[in-house]
């Protein structure tokens, strides 16, 4: 009697990329190659993108879908695709032993494209994750924190995808207060802004450094405190997009809002609640308003 051999079924490797919010963020200063100086904290939802890995001995390739799969143009799956751009990398820098395989990547891209989410940045850190585990590539996390650098000024603080102060470019990461349960609903109307554009229209004098506590007790005290703070980018992103603006006012008079504001050079704004479950009614009633607008509401990571 021959034996039955029973195979697994092919392992599907998935990591999530979380949108990531900038609760703040001050421009504190100007480096002299014109980069600007940030402090900032920065928060994650759980609305993201979905990485999903299929390991095979045929080259690595990527498949685009979701949402906005297509609006990443002609060429958004080749080598100048961030996933692409970080298996480029890890696979450099694995260590020897590693069962570096090919196959197909497939991104699920539901978070809008350069809206001031880092979707395209969470996507790197996700396949950087994804693929250290299943190539088996022992990357250990202070190299990975420096190919994400290479990466983007985002791809770090999304390595981890938790809460974090952010400053410098965004190469230093120091852990942020401890967030009471609260809610977000995000609302990007689909006009995209450039982050180039952003900082050079910024004026005036720099916003100093942030005092924060090291928790809040509620979301009233989050946003009491967030009150003190800004975002140095969304009054130059509502002169050059003034839909900014309309979204802005349009989040600021939910029911049951506590604060409004952009995140990173826009266009994509939020608003806090103090429940998710709040959040996730003001963003079902909106989205059924406003049928154009990328609407989400829920929790925080
Ligand atoms: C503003 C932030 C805040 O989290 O988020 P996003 O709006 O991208 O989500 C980031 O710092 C965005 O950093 P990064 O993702 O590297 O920006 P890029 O699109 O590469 O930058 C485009 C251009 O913006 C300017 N720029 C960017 C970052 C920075 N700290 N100072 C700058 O002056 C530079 O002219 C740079 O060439
Ligand atoms: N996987 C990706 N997802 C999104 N954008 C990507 C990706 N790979 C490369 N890019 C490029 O990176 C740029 C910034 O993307 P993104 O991270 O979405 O911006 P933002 O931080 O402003 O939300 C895009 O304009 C796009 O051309």
């Amino acid at each position: 009697m021959s034996a039955t051999v029973l195979t697994a079924p092919q392992s599907i490797l998935t990591e999530e990329a979380h949108a990531k919010i900038n609760l703040y963020l001050h421009v504190t200063g100007k480096r002299p190659d014109g980069y600007h100086l940030l402090d900032s904290l920065v928060v994650f939802a759980g609305a993201g993108d979905r990485l999903t890995y299929f390991p095979d001995s045929t080259p690595l390739t990527l498949e685009l879908g979701g949402r906005f799969g297509a609006t990443l143009g002609a060429d958004a799956a080749g080598p100048d695709n961030l996933v692409m751009k970080a298996a480029s990398l890890l696979r450099a820098a694995s260590k020897p032993g590693a069962r570096i395989q090919g196959g197909r990547l497939v991104l699920e891209k539901n978070l809008p494209v350069a809206s001031g989410i880092g979707g395209g940045s969470a996507d790197a850190a996700a396949a950087l994750r994804l693929l250290n585990r299943a190539w088996h590539a022992g990357v250990e996390t202070s190299t990975l924190l420096q190919l994400a650098e290479q990466l983007g000024a985002d791809v770090p603080v999304c390595l981890a995808s938790q809460t974090a102060r952010m400053e410098g470019i965004g190469e230093h990461l120091s852990a942020g207060p401890v967030l009471p349960d609260c809610g977000m609903v995000l609302v990007n109307c689909g006009v995209g802004v450039s982050t180039p554009e952003v900082f050079r229209k910024r004026e005036g004098a720099f916003h100093a450094r942030a005092d924060l506590p090291t928790r809040w007790a509620s979301a009233q005290d989050l946003v009491d405190s967030l009150a003190q703070q800004t975002n140095s980018l969304e009054a130059p992103a509502c002169q050059i997009c003034p839909p900014v603006q309309d979204v802005l006012t349009t989040l600021a008079h939910l029911p049951e809002a506590l604060l409004a504001r952009m995140s990173g050079s826009g266009a994509t704004c939020f608003a806090l609640f103090s429940t998710p479950d709040q959040a996730y009614q003001a963003a079902q009633h909106l989205a059924e308003q406003q049928p154009d607008w990328w609407v989400w509401g829920g929790a925080l990571v």
